[in-house]
């Protein structure tokens, strides 16, 4: 009796009647506007407690994280991760987790790891522009389909899914240890775990082959489709707010016009860029109800009781519509919410959390940003972008498809145009 409010369920299927499955965070917000911040429903036979405003977000996260870190542990991703040998899916609390997570933090993403491969990025945004100004007018702008999807299924499909990703890191591996690395300055992820397994046979974290792959796998799983449902849908806003689509072009091309790329050391000169990424993220966040999180402990959240093992669900895109934290008119995109503000998705700022937060937020953020920032700058910079013939001046269809990385329902047709040269004699003095 002293669990949080929820809508009432049905038996075996508990909730399931009242979620849209193309947009549970959807139905999800609108249930917690009648049953509150912190609301228990049913979903099948499993109770979950969700989490829908920013002072609810923060209550947990800044003074009972611990208690709710662990992770419940589906089938599917055990076989995956090579039975939790990675970070994400990993148990909690856990000697081998403290540690891995430990090497994410201060060596696989650290701010000057991600500096080293500045320059790989740049190559692939820049392939990646290259073959958009190589279409011919009638092409369209093709849409990464979601990958994650695919992974549910019968125990014969996981395993073939399984067998087919291991041979892919397999070769990965491969290639990294027949690569001839001499003189090479550039060290990637994988260069730097194989190093590691080389030289530090004592450590008591012993990067067995198993290990790397597992890492592999959340870096190809959390850091390629999220990356790329964060563009799809910052171009869908884009398109349907020409305003700031105008306003994002005038910022880069006032400074980068007369340039055929953007880098990533011209970036931080681009503060409305930065706003329309925080805004999409706040509207659009790809794992909308983040990584499903499991109580380790019995605790107390404002009265009510919540069990150990309880699955909890933070809604990230309740939280960013959240109109005490946001003001009278969350719904709208306007980047320039951010402009004077200094509120970040890096997990300090509750009311805006698609990384996460606390012991289990996302170690990938800064990646992320350099990566989506980096991609939208130059698409903005070196494109004008048009609807196809017969559909101008349509709003472009903001429905999600359904799964833990949330992409367009449909895919996004853009028209790209080379944009107008501009000179030098253009830029602001
Ligand atoms: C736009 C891009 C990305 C988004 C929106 C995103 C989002 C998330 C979210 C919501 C979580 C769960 C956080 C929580 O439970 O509090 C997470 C965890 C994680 N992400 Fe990301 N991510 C992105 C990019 C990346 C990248 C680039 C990488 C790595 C290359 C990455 C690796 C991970 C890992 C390893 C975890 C598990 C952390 C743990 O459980 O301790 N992510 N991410």
């Amino acid at each position: 009796k002293d669990l949080p409010p929820g809508p009432p369920c049905l038996p075996v299927i508990g909730n399931l009647h009242q979620l849209d499955c193309s947009a549970v965070h959807r139905s999800l917000w609108k249930l917690s506007k009648t049953y509150g911040p912190l609301m228990s429903l049913k979903i099948g036979s499993i109770p979950f407690q969700v989490v829908s405003s920013a002072r609810m977000a923060r209550e947990i996260i800044k003074n009972h994280d611990p208690e709710f870190s662990a992770r419940p542990q589906p089938r599917v991703m055990q076989k995956l991760s090579y039975n939790g040998l990675d970070v994400a899916f990993t148990s909690y609390p856990d000697k081998y987790w403290r540690e891995m997570r430990r090497l994410y933090v201060l060596h696989v993403f650290s701010p000057k790891r991600v500096q080293s491969s500045q320059s790989i990025r740049e190559d692939e945004v820049s392939k990646m522009i290259m073959d958009i100004s190589s279409l011919s007018f009638e092409d369209y702008f093709p849409v990464v389909g979601g990958m994650i999807d695919h992974f549910t299924g019968l125990p014969s499909r996981i395993q073939r899914v399984f067998e087919e990703l291991d041979s892919f890191y397999e070769t990965i591996i491969k290639e990294h240890l027949t690569r001839d690395r001499a003189g090479s300055e550039e060290q990637d992820i994988i260069d730097f775990l194989l190093q590691l397994r080389q030289d530090n046979k004592s450590s008591s974290l012993d990067i067995t082959t198993d290990r790397i792959k597992a890492i592999i796998m959340n870096i190809f799983i959390g850091g390629t489709d999220t990356n790329a449902a964060t563009l799809e849908w910052a171009m869908t806003a884009l398109r349907n707010h020409p305003r700031v689509m105008t306003r994002l072009q005038e910022e880069t091309r006032a400074l980068f016009g007369h340039k055929d790329f953007i880098s990533e050391d011209d970036l931080p000169s681009l503060p409305y860029l930065t706003a329309v990424v925080k805004e999409t993220l706040r509207l659009y966040p790809p794992v909308p109800l983040l990584l499903p999180r499991q109580t380790a402990s019995h605790c107390t959240i404002d009265c009510y009781n919540i069990k150990p093992k309880s699955r909890v669900l933070f809604n990230a895109f309740a939280i960013g519509m959240d109109p005490e934290y946001w003001g009278s008119d969350p719904e709208a995109f306007f980047p320039e919410r951010f402009m004077d503000s200094s509120v970040d998705f890096k997990g300090q700022d509750f009311g805006l959390i698609p990384f996460g937060s606390g012991r289990r937020g996302c170690p990938g953020v800064l990646l992320a940003s350099h990566v989506v920032e980096l991609a939208l700058a130059n698409l903005a910079n070196s494109f004008d972008w048009e609807l196809p013939q017969g559909m101008e001046g349509e709003a472009v269809d903001t429905e999600a498809a359904p799964g833990t990385t949330t992409h367009r329902k449909t895919d996004l047709c853009l028209l790209p145009k080379m944009k107008a040269h501009y000179s030098i004699e253009q830029e602001p003095s």
